[in-house]
């Protein structure tokens, strides 16, 4: 077939070795695989989407205890995870004058932190503020001392350290989550597992933080914007206040839906433009992924109940930009890697941390069947995770749906 089509660039022998990950490395070598499959046939007409109110929980105000809570940096906090997010969490509230202890369930995590000021399994090469213990033991006391309880747990193991912790949760600790992605299980967010695990009443006042920030810019005090979502007024402003400093700004978002699904799907669309970097492409190509992500994370949001703005704001559009573009991004390093050939199982073996977007792709794809939502990146990077399908096909694939509307499932 002659034609646009069989001139589509298809880096898999064109990728240049020594080009780093999310490095603009010139001009990949300009051979051509010709012959892409014959366009699919025309898709389906676009099918209304159904809408849920499921996660959407009525604003809560004025549930906070006047005087509970100090400001301005002396509060007591426990941070549950000693990985990257939770150490450099813990180093950002302890550095600003709050007493802080961190949970880890690793001894020597536990003793490096205690003995040198340092997360030796994570963070080696940052000292850690002198105002940070860390413990391994969850139990009342714990729970006790402190008012405000951060999690930094991977969200396919939340629910677990979740069950462990309610028995000493009060209903004025200040709850707050950071994780980003859905539950394989359930395809729940992380604030319906929340309700899930501790009910309505405690649950529907967390507090979620998400927006572009790597940990390790944090702990170098690289100014970094994030954003806070609850259902709660009165505590989402409290978690701002908490954290906010010069190089640190908080924004209050009401859309607790939209910066969930924002968070857990730039994810997977970090995966794919890793992908496309690691068979060669550049920066066209990442453009259009960062891009046709966007409407496909805003198509999940609509569907889900979340407020289609939200995805222009740091968690959504912020977040997707950084993690899409960056080899700092697990997820980015993750893609990169199966696209220059690694198998699934030999990354995450050798990655050393955790890589939110290979689970949440899993429970996207049921997502997408289950909600009815058109997305065409979220079964790529499925295929190429868990179906066997090669990068350059799942690539050739997508290229060669048939023509479409910007907009569809978005704006009507
Ligand atoms: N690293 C970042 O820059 C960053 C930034 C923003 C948000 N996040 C999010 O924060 C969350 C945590 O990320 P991270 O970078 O700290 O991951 P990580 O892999 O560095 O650390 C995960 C931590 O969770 C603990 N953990 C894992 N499974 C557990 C279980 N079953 N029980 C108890 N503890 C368990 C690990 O021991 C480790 O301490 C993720 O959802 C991630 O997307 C990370
Ligand atoms: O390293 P990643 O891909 O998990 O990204 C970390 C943060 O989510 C970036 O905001």
């Amino acid at each position: 077939m002659g034609g646009i089509l069989d001139k589509m660039y298809v880096g898999a022998d064109t990728a240049q070795e020594s080009c780093p990950p999310g490095a603009d490395c010139g001009n990949p070598a300009d051979a051509k695989v010709p012959k892409s499959e014959t366009p699919s046939s025309p898709p389906d007409l676009p099918q209304p989407i159904p809408r849920t109110t499921a996660h959407i929980i009525p604003p809560i105000t004025d549930d906070l205890p006047r005087g509970g809570e100090p400001e301005g940096g002396d509060s007591k906090v426990v941070v549950f995870g000693a990985g990257n997010f939770g150490t450099c969490l813990a180093d950002h509230l302890a550095d600003i004058g709050n007493r802080v202890t961190i949970w880890a369930r690793d001894n020597a995590v536990v003793q490096s932190i205690n003995e040198n000021h340092r997360n030796l399994k994570y963070m080696k090469d940052v000292e850690l503020s002198s105002n940070i213990n860390a413990t391994l033991t969850i139990d009342a006391s714990l729970l006790l001392s402190v008012t405000v309880a951060i999690f930094s747990i991977p969200t396919q193991n939340m629910r677990s350290v979740l069950e462990h912790v309610k028995p000493f949760l009060r209903p004025d600790h200040l709850l707050i989550f950071v994780n980003k992605g859905i539950e394989i299980s359930t395809g729940l967010l992380p604030s319906d597992i929340a309700i899930d695990v501790l009910g309505m009443e405690m649950g529907a006042r967390a507090v979620f933080m998400s927006g572009p920030s790597f940990a390790i810019e944090i702990v170098k005090r690289q100014p970094t914007g994030v954003t806070v979502a609850s259902s709660s007024r009165a505590r989402a402003h409290r978690t701002q206040r908490l954290f906010h400093t010069p190089h640190f700004r908080v924004y209050d978002v009401p859309d607790v839906v939209g910066v969930e699904v924002a968070g857990a799907l730039k994810n997977v669309i970090a995966i794919a433009s890793g992908a496309c970097t690691g068979m060669g492409f550049q920066m066209n190509t990442r453009a259009a992924v960062i891009t046709r992500g966007l409407a496909e994370i805003a198509r999940f949001g609509v569907a889900m109940g979340a407020q289609p703005i939200t995805f222009a704001g740091l968690a959504g559009v912020g977040d997707l930009f950084l993690t899409c573009t960056s080899e700092k991004s697990r997820n980015f390093t993750v893609g990169y890697r199966m696209g220059k050939g690694e198998t699934l199982d030999e990354i995450t073996k050798t990655l050393g941390s955790v890589a939110e977007g290979v689970g949440t792709t899993e429970a996207a794809w049921e997502l997408a069947k289950k909600l009815d939502v058109d997305a065409p990146l979220c079964d790529a990077v499925h295929s190429v995770l868990y179906r066997g399908v090669k990068v350059e096909d799942a690539i050739r694939k997508l290229m060669g749906r048939e023509a479409a509307p910007e907009m569809r499932g978005i704006v009507e």
